[in-house]
């Protein structure tokens, strides 16, 4: 069980780590702030004896002056911890706006890349309990449902990956106090205080939120049940679907009247599931799933027929039935 403070105990590091037991292959994401250098300093203590392969990555962004200093710092301490390391460069052009995003997509890709290369088959990450609340706000403040709401899940695929956040339940304080007992240092990002970005600005908000009872634990416990909530959810949908949705590789189709039955929460997920199904990928804002999930149940209540096109699929109401299948290319949208 964490301590209320102080540094992360090998016992704690042992069960964090428990999804990780018997790989063969680690890679760590190491930027060089104090989470993550806490999390190369309790990795290299309980690999030691384990028999896997531990390695290290610095993404240099190069979008800050002193990004390779920091790069090199952690390289020196993969050296001293006596671990492999490698700084991955994200070279390129680089946008003008929504560069976090921009940012973020090409670290995994290069972090894919270097897992790939040496065969790891985790990565690991150390994001902690404050990153997790600073998610759940965001995603409230996005109007998210449950899956949104149960924020970054502890062990998740990320391409044939398996992405770990063995300390989404340690607050970050912990992990300074793990770095200072090692007597190790860490580079401070300062765009991590930059109010330009939205996770900046939360943070500066949050000594009012946590006077309000709104802690970075509370959110993380709220995160915990929609993530069971979620499960729960995808759950009755599996069942639901092997009883009612005629699904081929062309369309699927689902009786109006039973559709009109279901839980509504159940049903969107029914139609927003064969979308995904039929559809080309791309992402749909769940505001206009919604939308159309509603038009689909007025059309079907009111003996209607409907056709649109949602995420590349053709949602049509015909004949009593809802059928989803691949839309023809360029159809007009909802
Ligand atoms: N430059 C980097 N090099 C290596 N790892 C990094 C780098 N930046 C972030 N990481 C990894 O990702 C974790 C989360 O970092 P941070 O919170 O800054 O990212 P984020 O963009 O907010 O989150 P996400 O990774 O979910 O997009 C870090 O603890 C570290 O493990």
């Amino acid at each position: 069980m964490p301590r209320p403070g102080g540094p992360v105990t090998e016992e704690e590091a042992a069960a964090l780590f428990q999804p990780l037991e018997g790989s063969v292959g680690v890679l760590a994401a190491v930027s060089g702030g104090a989470d993550s250098t806490a999390l190369l300093l309790l990795l290299a203590r309980w690999s030691s004896n384990r028999g896997l392969r531990l390695c290290a990555a610095t993404i240099d962004h190069g979008l800050r002056p002193e990004s390779g200093d920091e790069a090199e710092k952690v390289a020196a301490l993969a050296r001293l911890l006596g671990i492999d390391h490698r700084t991955l460069r994200w070279t390129g052009a680089k946008p003008v706006s929504s560069i976090e995003k921009a940012a973020r997509t090409a670290r995994y890709r290069l972090l894919m890349e270097y897992a790939a290369e040496i065969g790891a088959l985790h990565l690991v990450t150390a994001h902690t309990l404050d990153d997790q609340a600073e998610t759940v706000l965001m995603r409230l403040a996005a109007g998210s449902g449950p899956a949104g709401l149960a924020g970054m899940r502890p062990v998740s695929a990320r391409g044939d990956l398996i992405h770990v956040r063995p300390l989404l339940g340690v607050p970050k304080t912990r992990l300074i106090a793990t770095c200072d007992a090692a007597g190790v240092s860490w580079s401070e990002d300062a765009s991590n205080a930059d109010p330009r970005f939205a996770r900046a600005r939360l943070r500066a908000g949050r000594d009012v939120l946590d006077r309000e009872g709104l802690t970075a634990e509370r959110l993380a416990v709220l995160a915990r049940r929609m993530a069971r909530a979620d499960v729960a959810i995808e759950q009755a949908v599996d069942n639901v679907w092997a009883g009612l949705a005629m699904s081929g590789p062309a369309q699927t189709r689902i009786d109006g009247a039973s559709f009109l039955a279901l839980p509504e929460e159940i049903g969107l997920r029914m139609m927003l599931r064969a979308v995904g199904k039929h559809g080309d990928g791309t992402s749909e804002r769940l505001k206009r799933g919604e939308a159309l999930f509603d038009a689909v149940r007025d059309a079907l209540q009111a003996g209607k027929s409907l056709g649109r096109t949602l995420g590349g699929a053709r949602v049509a109401v015909s004949k009593g039935q809802l059928v989803i299948s691949t839309a023809p290319p360029r159809r007009e949208t909802v």
